[in-house]
Parts: structure tokens; sequence; C-alpha cells
């Protein structure tokens, strides 16, 4: 049977049919209805006003380069700029390449491009080096949580070093629901009261954050990233696999398969929580040696680090265990690797990140 027409401009066959309402569109009205929805969201949200800088988080991967090309097409409509700010997390064979796709961007989209590292940030510290010294402990499968503490760490330190006035990160839909099904199997109702929305406001000092793509499906940005013929970086991240995420994705695929939009639903179900006042957390103090937002005495990355150098990497994720490990009881410590120094952290008020959220 040939294709229907497209059923916005009649003068050409559909390519796809939309996953979510079912509407046939050729592939370039499929990607001015999604630039579309993609402006909708950042103007009914009063995400990112006129005259912001914005610093688009460019991992190399589908969801960043969709949205930096998006927002590369929106930025006069908005009245805002543009920088892309990459975080090497020095995780070898992984992030080189990577990286290479988002200099490849910057240089076709002529978008300045700065790059900020684990190593330089954190006192030496590498992803590699963070799951060497948790390998064979229960933590070791924590990589990918670690990791998050520190980007969203790092990503701050990055826009404000390029002059940010916003971050904004390529999480879609998909995304969303697997950290919403997460912190409903972590029973993290704190987590899950401030996951809704499209951001943070940037409480504490922090660069207000936004995802514009918190409601588009993984489908539709790669069918985007598709029919605008965007060059990206598709590999899965080496430390994935161990990742608890894994487990929320079967599940959401499971789900959506008898409820196509189960992923929006889940994403609209954790704007409209609303927690009992016994359940709130407690409003966050300042970390005791950086002085970034913390829930607790240090903020997670402090905590992460002390950790780190002490051989007991540890993590507060979850309903209020006090920075206890975060993988059940704590095994022998490794010994600490030796080629790494031991760094001091960020000097007290330098790192302004809002350690209290979550950091995917
Ligand atoms: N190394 C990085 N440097 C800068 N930003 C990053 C980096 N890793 C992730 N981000 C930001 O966080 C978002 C979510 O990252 P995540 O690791 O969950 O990957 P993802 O959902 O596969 O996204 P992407 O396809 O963009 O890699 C990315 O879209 C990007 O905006």
């Amino acid at each position: 049977m040939p294709a229907p027409q497209c059923s916005s401009c009649h003068a050409t066959r559909a390519a796809l049919r939309r996953p979510r309402s079912g509407q046939a569109l050729c592939g370039p009205c499929f990607c001015t209805a999604f630039e579309a929805e993609v402006l909708h969201t950042v103007l009914a949200g009063r995400l990112l006003p006129p005259g912001a800088v914005v610093a688009v988080g460019a991992s190399g991967g589908k969801d960043s380069t969709v949205l930096a090309h998006v927002l590369r097409e929106l930025a006069p409509r908005l009245g805002v700029s543009l920088r892309l700010v990459a975080v090497d997390e020095g995780i070898g064979g992984y992030r080189d390449a990577a990286l290479a796709a988002v200099r490849r961007q910057a240089a076709r989209w002529d978008l300045p491009l700065t790059v900020v590292a684990y190593a330089d940030l954190f006192g030496g510290w590498t992803m590699d080096a963070v799951a060497r010294s948790t390998a064979g402990t229960g933590r070791s499968r924590a990589c990918c949580t670690f990791c998050g503490v520190l980007r969203r760490r790092a990503l701050e330190e990055g826009a404000r070093l390029v002059g940010a006035t916003h971050i904004v990160t390529g999480h879609n839909a998909d995304d969303v629901a697997e950290t919403v099904l997460m912190n409903f199997l972590r029973g993290d109702a704190g987590r899950l009261a401030r996951g809704g929305g499209l951001g943070s406001r940037g409480e504490g000092g922090a660069l207000p954050r936004c995802r514009p793509l918190q409601l588009a499906s993984q489908k539709e940005v790669v069918l985007y990233a598709h029919f605008r013929r965007l060059d990206y970086f598709s590999e899965e991240c080496v430390y994935a696999p161990e990742a608890f995420r894994g487990h929320a994705r079967d599940l959401l695929k499971l789900l959506e398969a008898a409820r196509p939009s189960a992923a929006l639903d889940l994403v609209h179900s954790a704007e409209r929580l609303a927690l009992a006042p016994a359940a709130r957390p407690p409003p966050p103090g300042a970390c005791s040696r950086c002085g970034a937002l913390a829930s607790r005495a240090l903020c997670q990355v402090c905590a992460l680090l002390d950790g780190l150098q002490r051989g007991r990497p540890r993590l507060a994720i979850g309903k209020g265990r006090g920075g206890r490990d975060e993988e059940g009881p704590p095994g022998p410590p490794p010994p600490p690797p030796s080629d790494l120094r031991s760094g001091p952290g960020p000097a007290a008020g330098e790192c302004g990140a809002a350690c209290k959220e979550r950091c995917e």
C-alpha cells in the first residue's frame, strides 16, 4: 500500500507516523512541527528569557546534538546566544570519540565550545580512576550515579566559565520517565517531588537549568536527527551496562508496549506530585567544605571525593540515609589509586551547584 499524503503540506508522501499521535508527515513537516513544539515548551515554561547566554551540555550523543541544533534554529526568535560545554569525564575508549563529534558540531554550526575535565576539576580523579577504585566492591555498580554527581558540578563550572546565565541539557521524555521510575523504585519521595517541572530555577546561587526536550519522545529525537542528517556519536558508555537505569529502561519499554503514552504520562505525573509536608525534604544548607547547596554537612561531590580519597566511596542517594554507602554494607576498602593526586576540592563558595538535586 502506498504511503499516505503528508497531513500537513498535502504536497508529498508521508515518511513517518508520529509515534504518539499517529499523524502522517513528511520529513520536513515533521522537523518543523518538532521545532515548533520545543519552541512552545521553552516559551510556555519561560525557560530561557531573551538575552540569556545558554550553555548547552554537549555530550556528542543524539539528544544534546538535537537540542543544540534545534536551539540554534530557534535562537534568533528566542533572542538567546548559545555556547557548547562538553565534559570530559576521563572514560577511555568512549569520551574521546564523543568529544570528536562535539568538535565537529561546534565547527559546522559555528558555536563556541569549551571542554572541562573531571581530572582538572576534581583533584586528578577521572571516571576510569573512580571505576578502578570501586571495582570489586558493592559500589562498582554505582559508577553512573557517581558520574552524574560529578558531571552536574562540572557542567555548572563550565557554564560559569563561559559566562552562561542558563544551562540546558538534552534529557528527553524517556530519560525523565526512567528517572521517575528509578526514584519510585528507590522510594525516594524527596527526589520525586523535586523531579517535576522542566528544570530548576537556580536556587542557592546555582545557574537555572532546564530540559527543553523533556516532552519529546526518544523516538522522535532519533527521527529528527535522521531527517536533519545530524552527525552524532551513538555508542553507549562503557559503564552503562552496570547501571540501575537499564532496568528502568526495560520496564518503561514493557509499559509502552501496553500504553504508548507511558513515558509522557510518567513525566506529567512527576510534575503533579505533591508531597505531604512531613515527606518534604528539609531546606538545603551549604556544604561545610565548598559552600555549594547541600542537604547534609557535605555536598554530594565533596562526600564522594572524600570517600574516594579514603578508599570508601559513598554517596547520599535515597531516603536520607545520611551519606552512607549507596549499595549495601561496605566491603574491604580498596587501596587508594597510586597515580592520583588527592586534591583539595573547590574552595568555599566556588561550586554553586545544587548538590541536593539528582544529578543525571
Ligand atoms: N559529557 C557530557 N558533557 C556535556 N553534557 C553532557 C555530557 N554527558 C551528558 N550531558 C548532558 O546530559 C544530558 C543527558 O545525558 P545522558 O548521559 O543521560 O545521555 P543521553 O540521554 O544519551 O543524552 P545524549 O544523547 O545527549 O548523550 C545530555 O543530553 C547532555 O545535555
